[in-house]
């Protein structure tokens, strides 16, 4: 169809935008089906098949916050004083089995179930205690420094959601409820691949012209992150024949192929041709930089993600394209949200409307303000700067040139839970 010059269409590129792209992958994307059983440690980075429903009360009893005495807030002075007997000692796991009377306290520690008939803890800071009295000043709340049975997790909930991965503190909330294996999705399978002529193994000397294949351990290292099985292809030399067969070995063994290199439109580019042939390409151009050639499709079963070969776009596509694609056929739901801020740019960058660039960026506190500055060179090719980041510098779309002193929005490189 004609386009009205100056419309906003009439301008447009054919390429995806960074959202569009993301949306046509996620879209087309359904959770591996196959799940087993682990114990809870084997859990760790795993994608919950099931609901973990409470089978106890977390904690399991009432149970005070602080060590103290336990006492009946009814017995307390509210003006001054109040001189209670202490009649025994509840330890975390040794409660005290007796009763809790009219002028009465117990000694508790954090931890210990609270004695029957008491129903407020004091801290023992406030008190004064002499010859099995103490001496308890006015001013307490009842019911404070208690925790509930169940407070945490009360039994029959739902401790965790089926689609959940599994870090740290779900571990430990399987745990605290007792619970020995719980239900995982099978982990996706991987096979990635670096194609090019010029890469070189590690390990031996370069040729002229020759370069180290570093995609391969990148792709290895955020693979294994994410808990996928991997198959390491290895190097695949630009020649036809060759790619086509590694193509249908992965596609034959793994949910997921993964590739760089060759997607460009050079001479040797022929992932693009060849995915065509062997299956689809859903699209290869997004408007971002770098990553700008990606190609995203099926080879026969498997979902494949040609990503380009700088070294820095491989990582840019992964995190913001194929990470999610990875836990969403993992059966993670909701995927996680990209931690953005606003921060003050303490460099001024160039850059050309009409795409999404991610800068390598250092975020710190700087006068109790957030400031991002450049992690050094941004070329493709340049991967120290990435190591050196914390962040990626997002500029939108229909942003120019960023002046030092503006703020623009970082994505923050880790989670901590
Ligand atoms: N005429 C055009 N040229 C290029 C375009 C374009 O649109 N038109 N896009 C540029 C962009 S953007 C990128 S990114 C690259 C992507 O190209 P390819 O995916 O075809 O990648 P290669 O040409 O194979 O390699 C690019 C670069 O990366 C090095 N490389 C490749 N694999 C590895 C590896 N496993 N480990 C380390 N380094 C690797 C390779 O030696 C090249 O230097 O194309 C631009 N050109
Ligand atoms: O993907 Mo390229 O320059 O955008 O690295």
């Amino acid at each position: 169809m004609e386009q009205k010059p100056g419309s906003p269409r009439a301008t447009r590129s054919p390429n995806l935008t960074a959202a569009e792209a993301r949306r046509a992958i996620l879209e087309r994307l359904a959770p591996v089906s196959g799940w087993e059983r682990v114990n809870v440690r084997g859990a760790l980075g795993r994608v919950l098949a099931e609901d973990v429903i409470a089978p106890c009360n977390v904690p399991a009893h009432d149970n005070s916050a602080m060590d103290g005495y336990a006492v009946r807030f009814t017995d307390l002075d509210a003006a001054g004083e109040t001189t209670l007997s202490v009649v025994g000692t509840a330890f975390a796991g040794k409660p005290f089995s007796g009763m809790v009377g009219a002028g009465q306290a117990v000694r508790i520690m954090t931890g210990a179930p609270i004695p029957q008939g008491a129903d407020t803890i004091v801290v023992q800071e406030v008190t004064r205690s002499d010859q099995g009295k103490v001496f308890i000043p006015a001013g307490q709340r009842a019911g404070q420094n208690l925790r509930r049975a169940g407070e945490d997790l009360a039994l029959g909930s739902v401790a965790l959601p089926s689609g959940k991965r599994c870090g740290p503190a779900e571990l430990g909330v399987v745990a605290s409820l007792g619970i020995a294996e719980v239900t995982v999705r099978r982990r996706l399978r991987v096979a990635f691949f670096s194609t090019g002529d010029e890469l070189a193994s590690i390990g031996k000397p370069l040729a002229p012209g020759e370069v180290y294949d570093s995609n391969r351990y990148t792709l290895f290292g955020a693979l294994s992150r994410l808990g996928c099985e991997l198959l390491d292809m290895g190097v695949v030399r630009d020649d036809p024949a060759a790619l086509e067969a590694a193509f249908r070995e992965a596609a034959c063994s793994a949910d997921v192929i993964l590739t760089s290199g060759g997607v460009s439109v050079g001479e040797a580019d022929f992932i693009r041709e060849l995915v065509n042939r062997l299956g689809e390409v859903a699209f290869w151009k997004i408007d971002i930089k770098p990553g700008r050639p990606m190609a995203f499709g099926r080879v026969g079963d498997a979902w494949l993600f040609g990503l380009p070969g700088n070294p820095v776009a491989v990582l840019v596509t992964f995190y913001q394209f194929v990470q999610d694609a990875l836990l969403a056929l993992s059966g993670v739901s909701p995927l996680p949200e990209a931690v953005m801020l606003d921060a003050i740019c303490r460099d001024t960058i160039r850059k050309q409307a009409g795409r999404r660039e991610f800068l390598r960026g250092r975020l710190t506190l700087t006068d109790g303000r957030q400031t991002v500055q450049l992690a050094g060179a941004q070329g493709s090719g340049i991967l120290r700067s990435m190591s050196e980041a914390n962040c990626f510098i997002v500029l939108a779309e229909d942003r120019g040139d960023v002046t030092a002193g503006e703020a623009v929005q970082v994505q923050v490189f880790d989670g901590l839970v």
